[in-house]
């Protein structure tokens, strides 16, 4: 619904956007990160007409915002930085202001208002002069005035900035329903916020996308394996041998108190993590054979699998196991399974995630460089 193609706008030789690239389907909630001055006002300014690009092209609906922009603008809704109110007006009148500058047709008017009204929690404010209107409220009139005209497109300038604990939580909430309804941009610099409402999240950095990806996929985008951390209920060389042999699973390692523990009954140098490659096995399909051609190596000691007793720690010990598969594949039903068929319970299994703060920091504090 929304193309941005290339599109460029310098204001001096060093500063603005340069061939800003992205789409956006119609659905989709994007959060728009950066630091100061790294472009988000400006790319936004351009989709919404506000400021004319010096070149690319941008689309919303097959409609060019170059060819036919009152057309393209009438599609979208956007809430700047700081919300455009008029401090003497009261919110009654400007919505029914707002609602003939967006061509509201005269009949709708009404409706559209008390929909907006209870939309955004204004009943009861109607003949309040927006002075008076306490921070969160202004936000929530000026969300009002970017939806009057049903925009397909919502593009929201740091929504829940300056705002305090309460009224962020209340305007997140408020975001999240728009979003059921609207295709949605959203720029912050509050980034659990992208985790908590976007499907997607772009990263602009010195006037370019360094980053286009969705929130569950910055690891592998960041050329981070993704990997699973299991708390397995049983002997070791038999989970081991239970996991590795599952097809897509590619490399095992123990970590954690459980293999310390086995590690010193046998009078091993204390090791906490140790791996098992398992990239060459030949294995093709789930139920074969596994040709268990797997090790445990503890710094120079290495334990074959097959020797049954090496690593063995008292029933009812538990191991912590990190599991990666191929390509990322998602192996959680299937080590759910294999691991219940052969009576070891698992404890818990969760994904180990690259956090989009770590993203947002190495990609956004290099030094300028020639190809940046
Ligand atoms: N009207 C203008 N004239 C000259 N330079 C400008 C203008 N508007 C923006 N810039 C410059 O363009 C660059 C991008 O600014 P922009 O406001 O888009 O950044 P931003 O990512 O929105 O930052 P912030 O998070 O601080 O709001 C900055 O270097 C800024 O100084």
């Amino acid at each position: 619904m929304l193309e941005v193609k290339d599109v460029s706008k310098m204001f001096d030789e060093r500063r603005g956007v340069q061939q800003i690239d992205f789409t956006m389907e119609r659905g989709e909630i994007v959060g728009f990160l950066g630091p100061n001055g790294a472009g988000k006002t400006t790319t936004m300014r351009m989709i919404t007409g506000y400021l004319n690009p010096t070149g690319g092209s941008i689309t919303i609906d097959g409609l060019s915002m170059s060819e036919h922009g009152a057309k393209a603008r009438s599609k979208i809704g956007y809430l700047p930085e700081t919300p455009p109110l008029y401090p003497e007006m009261t919110v009654m009148s400007y919505l029914r202001f707002v609602a003939d500058l967006r061509n509201v047709p005269v009949r709708e008017q009404k409706k559209r208002i008390n929909e907006m009204l209870d939309k955004l929690g204004l009943h009861g404010r109607e003949q309040q002069l927006i002075r008076s209107l306490s921070k969160g409220f202004k936000q929530r009139l000026g969300l009002a005035q970017a939806i009057i005209h049903k925009p397909d497109l919502l593009v929201l300038d740091e929504p829940t900035s300056g705002l305090d604990p309460n009224q962020i939580i209340e305007i997140r909430q408020l975001i999240r329903e728009l979003g059921e309804q609207h295709t949605v941009l959203l720029s912050t610099h509050i980034l659990p916020e992208v985790n908590m409402l976007c499907n997607r999240v772009l990263i602009i950095h010195q006037g370019q996308i360094v980053l286009d990806e969705r929130p569950d996929r910055l690891g592998t985008a960041m050329g981070q394996e993704v990997s699973l951390h299991l708390e397995v209920k049983g002997p070791t060389e038999s989970i081991i041998q239970v996991v590795s042999a599952l097809p897509l699973v590619t490399e095992v390692q123990i970590v954690g108190d459980g293999f310390q523990e086995a590690c010193r009954k046998e009078e091993v140098d204390e090791a906490p993590i140790t791996t098992m490659d398992h990239t060459d096995t030949g294995l093709e399909g789930a139920g074969q054979e596994a040709d268990l051609a797997v090790q445990v190596c503890v710094d120079n000691y290495e334990l074959s699998t097959s020797q049954p007793g090496v690593l063995s720690p008292q029933s009812g010990e538990t191991i912590k196991l990190r599991v990666v598969s191929q390509d990322h594949s998602d192996v959680r039903e299937a080590l759910f399974y294999a691991l219940a068929d052969a009576g070891y319970p698992l404890l818990e299994m969760k994904r180990e995630m690259t956090s989009l703060e770590d993203v947002f920091t190495r990609l956004t504090t290099e030094e300028d460089s020639g190809d940046a």
